[in-house]
């Protein structure tokens, strides 16, 4: 069988089973992302317990492996990464039809580790420690344009600033940290002159009603989780089947500049701020050129979005932190 080589001379990519490995749960390691020192640590925890380890060599790696694992009836498929591993890792499954037999686990190793944090896991530890006890949720997954997302997807955000953005803001404040650094990098913001149609919202709760609001839009942000963004204000329940709808409208960039007063316009400033929750959401460019979105910090260029929650989709492992809810004792104020 061909073997890649990983940057340290270690044999990774399709990387066998060994002898008394359980094919049946497969560590996906990406050995680059966050401080790119993980990679023994990791898999000597998948090894102690048996499980095969596959580690990625390239950026496509991740939804290969994970299409591989779920067309295998692989039970359990540990991300070892960030929020674009699993990302990546949660693609594949869903490419091979396999979200309903296999579980997903996160073993925190990227910069920001928003989901896994959502899950209730900060450390590697925890996360085989979890894995060992065993309790799992079901939770609720978006697509956007057919693509999955677990996480957040944000319109209006730079790559540009998303480089920008140090490893303790994306912690602090999660996406919010991009918009954060885009406003002290950039002079001004670009709006996005858009429409977005809202259906079957929880705001009123008639699951039949369709809004549309049009206009110009500084971000949008979608989230699944309760810590999509950095602020309470800006939260998920993750098991709703509902995503959580941002609309930052178009306001002087002077007024939110600095984090207070970006958190300020997330906890007080109704005047720039729109807000909805619902199953499905459509977004549509009205300049005729894309829109960039950041899938759980993942690019994609398109004129139009169709947004979708699938309820309690995806089964993933939790620590004891774990809350779905917002609004539940144990949650981040900041
Ligand atoms: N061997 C590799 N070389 C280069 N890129 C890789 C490799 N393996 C995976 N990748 C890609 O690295 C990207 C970044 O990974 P990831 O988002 O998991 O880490 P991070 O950016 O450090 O963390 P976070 O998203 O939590 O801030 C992903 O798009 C992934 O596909």
């Amino acid at each position: 069988m061909e073997r890649d080589v990983d940057r340290v001379g270690q044999p990774s990519g399709d990387v066998e089973p060994e002898n008394g490995t359980d094919a049946d749960h497969v560590v996906i390691c990406n050995p680059v992302s966050g401080t790119e020192d993980h990679l023994e640590r990791v898999r000597t925890l998948a090894r102690e317990r048996g499980f095969s380890v596959r580690i990625t060599s390239s950026e496509g790696d991740g939804v290969r492996f994970a299409r591989e694992a779920g067309a295998n009836g692989v039970d359990l498929v540990v991300a070892s990464g960030g929020d674009g591993t699993i990302n990546k890792v949660v693609n594949g499954l869903a490419e091979a039809e396999a979200l309903e037999r296999t579980t997903l686990a996160v073993v925190p190793t990227g910069t920001g580790n928003n989901f896994a944090s959502n899950l209730g896991v900060d450390t590697i530890e925890e996360a085989f420690e979890a894995i060992d006890t065993g309790r799992r949720r079901r939770i609720d997954l978006g697509t956007a344009n057919g693509r999955a997302f677990v996480n957040s997807c944000v319109g209006g955000l730079t790559a540009e600033a998303s480089g920008a953005t140090t490893p303790d803001e994306k912690r602090r404040l999660g996406v919010l940290a991009y918009v954060s650094r885009a406003l002290e990098t950039v002079s001004s913001f670009d709006s996005l002159p858009i429409r977005a149609t809202l259906e079957g919202g929880a705001d009123d709760g008639d699951a039949s009603t369709r809004k549309t609001w049009t206009g110009e839009a500084m971000l949008v942000l979608v989230g699944n989780c309760r810590r999509f963004g950095g602020t309470r204000r800006a939260q998920a329940n993750v098991e709703d089947g509902l995503f959580e709808v941002t609309i930052v409208e178009d306001a002087p960039t002077a007024d939110l500049v600095g984090e207070a007063a970006l958190a300020g316009l997330f906890e007080r400033g109704e005047r720039h701020i729109v807000r909805h929750r619902v199953p499905s959401l459509a977004l549509e460019s009205l300049r005729s050129e894309p829109i960039e979105y950041s899938l759980d910090g993942e690019m994609l260029d398109t004129e139009t979005l169709e947004l979708e929650t699938a309820a309690n989709a995806l089964e993933v492992v939790v620590g004891d932190r774990y809350r779905p809810d917002p609004d539940a004792a144990g949650g981040r104020s900041g």
